[in-house]
This record gives C-alpha cells, sequence and structure tokens, in this order.
C-alpha cells in the first residue's frame, strides 16, 4: 500500500486523516504542529514539527492540502526527495515559469505530481480543449460571502477576469480555475460572485467548441471545518489515493 506523507492538517487533511483506506498515512505536518498532533490517533502517524524531518519518512507520496504558499515553498524539495506529490492548492501553478521547474523536478527524479479534481467536476474530458478549438472557458463562481470572510446584504460580483489574476487575489477560494486552465491548455474566464442567498459554494463550468457547448454545474456543500473549501474536495483526494494503483483507468 503507498505511503502517504500529509502536509497540511486542517480542515481537508482532518478529513483525510479520518477517512483514509486503501492507503498508509506514514507522516503528518503542519505549520500549526498542535494541527497535526490532533490527528495522530486517527490515522495512526506520527506528527512532525520540522518539514525537513517529515519529508525524510518512509513516505511515497506527499499529499498538500495546506496552502498555495506551501506549494512554492516545498514543491521542490519534495519531488527531488523523489516523492510523488498531490497537489489541491494548484494555484500555484499557475506560475509556468515554476510549473515548469517542478516538472523539471519531477523528470529528474522520476516522480509525478497528481492534480485531484478538487471542488468539481469534468477536468477529465476538459483535456480535448488542448487538441480542439475552442472559444470560450469560464468559471463562474458563487459562494456566500462568510466563505469569502466578507460581509455583503446583496449579491455581488467580486472579481471578473483571468484565473491568475483571481487565484492571486483569493488563494483560499479560487484553485478550481488554475486546475481548469490546466486541464484545458486554454486561458480561463472567471466571475467569482458573493451571494449571501446561497450556503452552497457553486462552480458553473461553461466551454464552447469545435465539439460543441459543455455546461456543468456543481453546486457544493461547504466542508464542516472551512466554508470556503467544498467538502467535495476532500474527497476527490480520497478517491485519487485510492484509484491510483487500479489497472483500469476510468475518463480521459
Ligand atoms: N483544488 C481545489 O479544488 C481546492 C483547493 N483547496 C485548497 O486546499 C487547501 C487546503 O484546504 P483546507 O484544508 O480547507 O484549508 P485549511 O486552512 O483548513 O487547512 C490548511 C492547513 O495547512 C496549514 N498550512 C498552510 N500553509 C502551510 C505551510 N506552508 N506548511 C505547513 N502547513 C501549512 C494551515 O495552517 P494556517 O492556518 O496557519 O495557514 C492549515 O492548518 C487550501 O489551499 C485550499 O485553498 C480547497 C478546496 C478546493
Ligand atoms: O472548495 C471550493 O469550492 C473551491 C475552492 O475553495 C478553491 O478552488 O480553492
Amino acid at each position: 500500500m503507498r505511503r502517504i506523507g500529509l502536509l497540511g492538517c486542517g480542515n481537508v487533511g482532518e478529513i483525510i486523516a479520518h477517512k483514509h483506506e486503501g492507503f498508509i498515512i506514514a507522516a503528518l505536518h503542519d505549520a500549526v504542529y498542535t494541527r497535526a498532533q490532533a490527528v495522530e490517533d486517527a490515522c495512526g502517524a506520527r506528527a512532525y514539527e520540522s518539514f525537513d524531518e517529515f519529508l525524510a519518512q518512509d513516505i511515497d507520496i506527499v499529499v498538500e492540502a495546506a496552502s498555495v504558499s506551501a506549494v512554492k515553498t516545498h514543491a521542490e524539495a519534495i519531488l527531488l526527495a523523489g516523492k510523488d506529490m498531490v497537489i489541491l492548492s494548484v494555484g500555484a501553478l499557475t506560475d509556468k515559469p515554476f510549473r515548469d521547474h517542478l516538472k523539471e523536478c519531477a523528470v529528474s527524479t522520476g516522480a509525478r505530481i497528481y492534480i485531484p479534481s478538487g471542488a468539481i467536476t469534468g477536468l477529465d474530458n476538459l483535456k480535448v480543449c488542448q487538441i480542439a478549438r475552442v472559444s470560450k472557458v469560464l468559471l463562474r463562481t458563487t459562494k456566500n460571502p462568510r466563505s469569502l470572510g466578507i460581509e455583503a446584504d446583496h449579491p455581488m460580483l467580486l472579481f471578473k477576469g483571468t484565473a491568475r489574476d483571481c487565484i492571486r487575489q483569493y488563494p483560499k477560494n479560487i484553485n478550481v480555475a488554475v486546475a481548469i486552465e490546466l486541464a484545458s491548455g486554454h486561458e480561463t474566464e472567471v466571475e467569482l460572485w458573493a451571494d449571501p442567498n446561497t450556503d452552497r459554494n457553486t462552480h458553473e463550468l461553461i466551454v464552447e467548441g469545435e465539439f460543441g457547448d459543455i455546461n456543468i454545474t456543481v453546486s457544493n456543500r461547504p466542508s464542516p471545518e472551512n466554508p470556503a473549501t467544498s467538502y467535495l474536495a476532500a474527497l476527490s483526494i480520497l478517491t485519487l489515493l485510492r484509484n491510483l494503483d487500479n489497472p483500469i483507468q476510468i475518463g480521459t
């Protein structure tokens, strides 16, 4: 069974620690050491205060559920140590030179980088946009103002522009847009709405291409410990890890 190092033991990390099945969690690390310690019993792994000590453990894959800045700080060392990496805070990869550098690190050691579908669905066949003519890729995301850390008493368009600019302003809320951009290979327009009348994190993906149109709406329940993050994102990582070694791979 694959041995996992969990980088980030907040909301998603805690769900992974409690619900893991089909893989072993072997080491834990969080900027807040007590958060890593708090899930030790749930998964039988040890918490390490030092990142270097954490990385030195017998692990095959580091699962990042921490932050965009954690990816920027630690991904190079993880890949150069020959460990595979699951990156949930995919917003870190919007920077092409950094992304290319991580690819080179991975190639040099034979490590792999996995980007989970996270809080959205449809990334599988969206990859056809890499070879098809496409005129539009738009993500419209709507969350309760609470999830966005603001107050609003009516629906408000907070941001309209590129995925790259949106993730810079909202690194905890719009990683999905960067996942869409990477899967499609196409610049992604983003609208980010705050709506006090919703208790869901809703992502509408609208694509127009030579193959026809794609309209996908995912109406997510926020996760209990962090309303910015949809519960689906944690389930997505659990499912990715369960299926890594499955000889039958489903979806493009
Ligand atoms: N791709 C996708 O579809 C989705 C991506 N996400 C992203 O996944 C990540 C995890 O989400 P969630 O669990 O809800 O977030 P939380 O904030 O609940 O948990 C993250 C934990 O990681 C810690 N952390 C942050 N930076 C570092 C670091 N450099 N080194 C070690 N630990 C660190 C945090 O500490 P502290 O509180 O001190 O920062 C916190 O304890 C977030 O970046 C989120 O934006 C979420 C949903 C969907
Ligand atoms: O969980 C969500 O709905 C989306 C999210 O926070 C992100 O993409 O960063």
